[in-house]
């Protein structure tokens, strides 16, 4: 339902869509796609077995990298909203962020082969920064929280 809009990340413009975890212009990454869906944000992937920790579950490294993009993608589309900038009718998404901090709480261990959705919440904009709540699932159950300080870069 949500894939007729289109995702943050294919709204960053080519020279900025190299990032490992969510650009498209990287065919050996990740290719996270973050939709803002209302006031929230939702994305999804479905590891394979080279992303193993043990057998059986996922590596956490990368749980944080999906959260990582997840975040600045959910924190970009937040300030959008707050800056009252519509999605629908941008080609080149107009606001930058960065990580800053990143927190990950694994809460149990995150089955392999399962489709996960990530979703964002935004707890506050407070000048260049940007606090976005997060958890990813896998089959309804929580496996991790992140919490993602983004920053708006200057232009
Ligand atoms: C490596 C990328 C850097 C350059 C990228 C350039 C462009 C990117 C553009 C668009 C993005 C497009 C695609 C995104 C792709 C991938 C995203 C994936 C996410 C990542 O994988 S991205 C890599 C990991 N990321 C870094 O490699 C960042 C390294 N870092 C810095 O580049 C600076 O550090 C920066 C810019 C973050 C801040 O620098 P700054 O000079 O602009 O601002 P400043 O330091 O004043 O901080 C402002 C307010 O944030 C507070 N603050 C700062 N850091 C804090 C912390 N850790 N904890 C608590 N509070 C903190 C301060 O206390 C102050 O608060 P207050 O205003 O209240 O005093």
């Amino acid at each position: 339902m949500h894939h007729k809009r289109k995702a943050i990340q294919d709204l960053y413009p080519d020279e900025l869509a190299h990032c490992y975890g969510c650009g498209k212009n990287n065919p050996d990454g990740h290719q996270l796609k973050t939709y803002l869906m209302g006031d929230e944000t939702i994305a999804h992937f479905t590891p394979d077995e080279k992303f193993t920790a043990i057998p059986g579950s996922v590596y956490g490294g990368l749980v944080a990298s999906l959260l990582d993009c997840h975040g600045t993608g959910s924190a970009a589309a937040f300030a959008c909203l707050a800056e009252n900038i519509d999605l629908e009718n941008v080609a080149i998404i107009p606001i930058r962020c960065v990580t800053a901090s990143l927190k990950v709480d694994f809460k149990v261990p995150t089955p392999m082969g399962k489709k996960l959705e990530l979703k964002g919440k935004l707890r506050s904009i407070e000048g260049r920064k940007i606090l976005v709540d997060m958890t990813l699932s896998a089959e309804g159950i929580v496996c991790a929280t992140g919490e993602i300080l983004a920053i708006k870069l200057k232009d």
